[in-house]
Order: structure tokens, then sequence, then C-alpha cells
């Protein structure tokens, strides 16, 4: 991979500080197993809104994947619909998400909402038609993140003949993403009148910013800071995640991405009050190194990791997972 696209997918904002946060605070979490616990085989399958998954491990929407990969978005869905996952597509992916819809599925499809209204529904219209599942709505980016790798490297914007395939608009031009600092729970609101699919919004770190999500009729949430690529020095997201569920109160599924990489990451995360978790740099790596089939391998990985520790913490499905399966390390 081009280093500083390379730098561009693992980097976050300013020192990195949560980028490194992310990862660290599960190096503080620590299982409590139960023994005796009969658990024989596991099972890990999950059902979210409607859709039947394999594992709690979904894809977490990231930009450019033909940076990665010749085959692009297309080759991560392949990728995902093989390990029985969801994959987010993002809304600055670099291939059309019809022609990621024909790759595989379940999708579901992310969403800046942009300031023209009639081009956010125009955006939502494609993803409804190429069978997405649900919208992401990422809130956390009311400004785009300083990311100081990128403006060492140069790294303004795609290559001549790369474009983010799902801004193109009637006239087929494909229009720069508009990062919207004037976006509030209003807007949400206009959404929902205008799809009937169930909306996630993702970045939500504060539990009264959760509350809010339920009481403006969201369908489920996602605990996180971007991975650490928009406010520096931002909560890890796992650190957030226990006063989020609670607020929530299992009213609408809670999710949680950043910094997941093994299967422990994942035991805890769940086990805090998570439905599921979303993976992201590594599923870029795993599409660079490998293709459809690197992702599928990777996701197909992890869930057998989880598979394992929830054996030896003495859990069978990703319900029996508790607050008391996890302590403080000193
Ligand atoms: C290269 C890259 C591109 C990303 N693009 C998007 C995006 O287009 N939309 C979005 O909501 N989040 C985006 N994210 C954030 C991810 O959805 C996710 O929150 C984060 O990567 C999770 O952390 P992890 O990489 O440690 O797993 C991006 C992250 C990375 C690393
Ligand atoms: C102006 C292009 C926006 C791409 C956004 C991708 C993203 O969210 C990221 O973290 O990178």
């Amino acid at each position: 991979m081009d280093p500083v696209h390379a730098d561009f997918f693992a980097g976050g904002a300013g020192e990195e500080r949560t980028l490194r946060a992310n990862v660290t605070a599960y190096d503080r979490l620590r299982i409590v197993p139960r023994v005796l616990r009969a658990t024989g085989d596991r099972d890990l399958r999950i059902t979210l809104f409607g859709t039947g998954l394999a594992t709690p491990v979904l894809v977490a929407p990231t930009a450019f994947h033909l940076l990665a990969h010749p085959s692009g978005e297309a080759a991560t869905a392949e990728g995902a619909a093989a390990a029985g996952t969801v994959m987010v597509v993002s809304m600055a992916a670099t291939q059309p998400v019809e022609r990621i819809a024909e790759a595989g599925g379940p999708l579901w499809f992310q969403l800046y909402p942009q300031p023209d209204l009639a081009f956010t529904e125009h955006v939502v219209r494609r993803a409804e038609k190429a069978g997405c599942r649900a919208l992401v709505v990422t809130v956390d980016s009311p400004v785009f993140g300083r990311r100081e790798r990128d403006t060492r490297n140069g790294f303004t914007d795609l290559p001549a003949g790369l474009a983010c395939e799902n801004m193109r608009d009637a006239t087929g031009r494909a229009r720069d993403i508009v990062m919207d600092p004037g976006l509030g729970w209003d807007r949400l609101g206009w959404l929902r009148t205008v799809t009937g699919l169930p909306i996630l919004v993702k970045g939500i770190l504060h539990p009264a910013d959760a509350r809010l999500a339920v009481e403006h009729g969201m369908d489920g949430l996602i605990v996180s800071n971007h991975g650490g690529r928009q406010l520096d020095g931002a909560i890890a997201s796992v650190d957030a995640l226990p006063a989020v569920a609670e607020a929530v109160g299992g009213r609408i599924p809670v999710l949680v991405d950043g910094g997941i990489r093994r299967g422990t990451d994942v035991l805890v995360a769940l086990a805090l009050g998570a439905t599921a978790v979303l993976v992201g740099r590594p599923v870029i790596t795993a599409l660079g190194g490998g293709g459809a089939a690197g992702v599928r391998d990777h996701l197909r990985t992890l869930t057998a990791d989880l598979d394992h520790v929830m054996a030896l913490a003495g859990a069978r499905r990703p319900a029996d997972l508790t607050p008391d399966l996890v302590a403080v390390a000193r």
C-alpha cells in the first residue's frame, strides 16, 4: 500500500491520544470468568433489526477501500457476507452502493447528513433501492478532525480517477462531503420522516446524548469516537460504554466500536452492555492483504477467538455476558 494511504487508514486526530486510548482501555479491563456453567457449544448468533447474523462482530463504515485493494468495497462486502455479518457502507465509499450490494449483504448505509436536504434524500433513496437495511448517521463530525499525518503527507483528496461514488448528483457530478456544524436533532427528526429504515446514530459518548437518541425515536446507537479521528482527547469508547448502556436501559440496541482487536475485547464490550461491536482498521488491513478472502478470514478468526474466550469465561451466548464478568485492573 502507498505509505500515504496507509497513514490515512491508520492515523487519528492530533496527538492520537484517543486512537491509542481506544486500544489501551481494553488492557485495563479484566475478565472475571464463571466456571462449571456447562456451556457446551457456544451460539454466537444475534438478530439486529430483523436480520439474523452469525456473529456480533460487524464491519464499521470506512472510507476509500479502493486505496486498499483493487476490488474495493465490493470485496469487503463479499468477505462480510461470507462471515455472516453486516458491512456498513461508508458514504465515502469509492464504489457505488449498487455495485457493493451485488457483491454481498446484508448492508447498512452510513450517512453524513448534507445541508442540501434534497440531495441527502437522493442518497437515502439510492441506499434503500440497493437493499441497505439500516441507516447509520454519523454525528461526531460537525467539522473534520485534524489528521496531522495527512497534513504532513499532503493527502487532501482522492487520486485522479477515484471519487466518492455515492455522492453523485443527478448531473453525475460527485459532490464533496460537507461536514455540517449546523446539524442538530431536528435533522434526525426530518430523516425519520424520509425513510422507514431503522436509523442508528453513530458517535455517541455522553449518556445524556444516548437518552436524547432514545427520546428522538432512534432505533439504535453506536458508542464511538470515530476511531480517534475526530476529537483527540475524547474518552475511549469502551470507557464511555457502561454509562451509555445504563442511560439507554435496553430500550434500543447499543453498539460500540474503537480499538476492538481480540475476542476478549468483544467479550468485554458485550459484557458492558453492547449488543454488537464494529471493527474498522483491522478490516481494511485484511482487505489490503487478502481482498474478500482476507476480510472473511479476519472476521471468522475474530469470531472464533470470541467463541474460544466465551468458553473460558463460562458463557454460551452473547446474552450471557453481563457486567459482573468485567473488573478494572488496579
Ligand atoms: C480509514 C478510516 C475511514 C473511516 N471512514 C469513516 C466514514 O466514512 N464514516 C464513518 O462514520 N466513520 C468512519 N470511520 C470510523 C469507523 O467507522 C470506526 O468508528 C472506527 O474505525 C473504529 O475504530 P477501529 O478502527 O479502532 O476499529 C473511519 C475510520 C477509518 C480508520
Ligand atoms: C471529505 C471526505 C470525507 C471522508 C470521511 C471519511 C471519514 O469519516 C474518515 O474518518 O476518514
